[in-house]
């Protein structure tokens, strides 16, 4: 298995999801990260000079194995599940765990199957119908060193998946001079 699922995969699994505002994290430069509604992958592209992204598994999971909360955002479906680790010049940034139920990879969405090493985001964000929605952040590191996470639901044409990421202490979104 690899070490960012073995290291990462139960930080977000046991992650603690909290509306932003109970967490008073709007005006931050977390929060400016964090509550980032347009794509992620986008804006790290800005902060580097080379944006990559590395499959880490992608398997199609039963609907048994989806978390109640999941059930709730996107349906009691079967999913298909894309964990990666987004790298900005060679750091790993983010590790990315996303569920895209079946029946949201049909029609158009149908090659969402077949992304590999493509940021997920740069595919969804350049539908005109993309949308983020239902956003929730949770501090999954210790009092000494807080390592952000969040989750959010994307629709494209009205068909939804869900996205968890987690920062990782290399990230820019902890790093004072990382707003633009
Ligand atoms: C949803 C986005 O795509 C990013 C890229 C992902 C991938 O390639 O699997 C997963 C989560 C995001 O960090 C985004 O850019 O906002």
């Amino acid at each position: 298995m690899s070490k960012f699922k073995q290291l990462y995969k139960p930080l977000l699994d046991d992650a603690k999801w909290q509306l932003p505002d109970h967490l008073g994290i709007e005006g931050t430069e977390i929060g400016h990260w964090l509550l980032e509604q347009d794509s992620l992958s986008r804006r790290f592209q800005r902060h580097c000079e080379v944006f990559t992204v590395s499959l880490i598994e992608q398997v199609k999971i039963a609907r048994t194995a989806l978390t109640d909360d999941e059930r709730a955002l996107i349906g009691d479906a079967d999913c298909l599940m894309r964990k990666v680790i987004l790298r900005g010049d060679d750091e790993p940034w983010v590790f990315a765990r996303t569920l895209i139920p079946i029946s949201t990879l049909t029609g158009q969405e149908s090659d969402l199957e077949q992304l590999g090493e493509m940021p997920l985001g740069f595919r969804v964000f350049t539908d005109r119908s993309a949308r983020r929605d239902a956003l929730e952040v949770a501090d999954v590191g210790t009092t000494e060193s807080p390592l952000w996470a969040r989750r959010s639901r994307l629709w494209i044409n009205e068909k939804p998946l869900l996205v968890a990421e987690l920062f990782l202490a290399q990230a820019p979104i902890y790093t004072k001079e990382s707003q633009c």
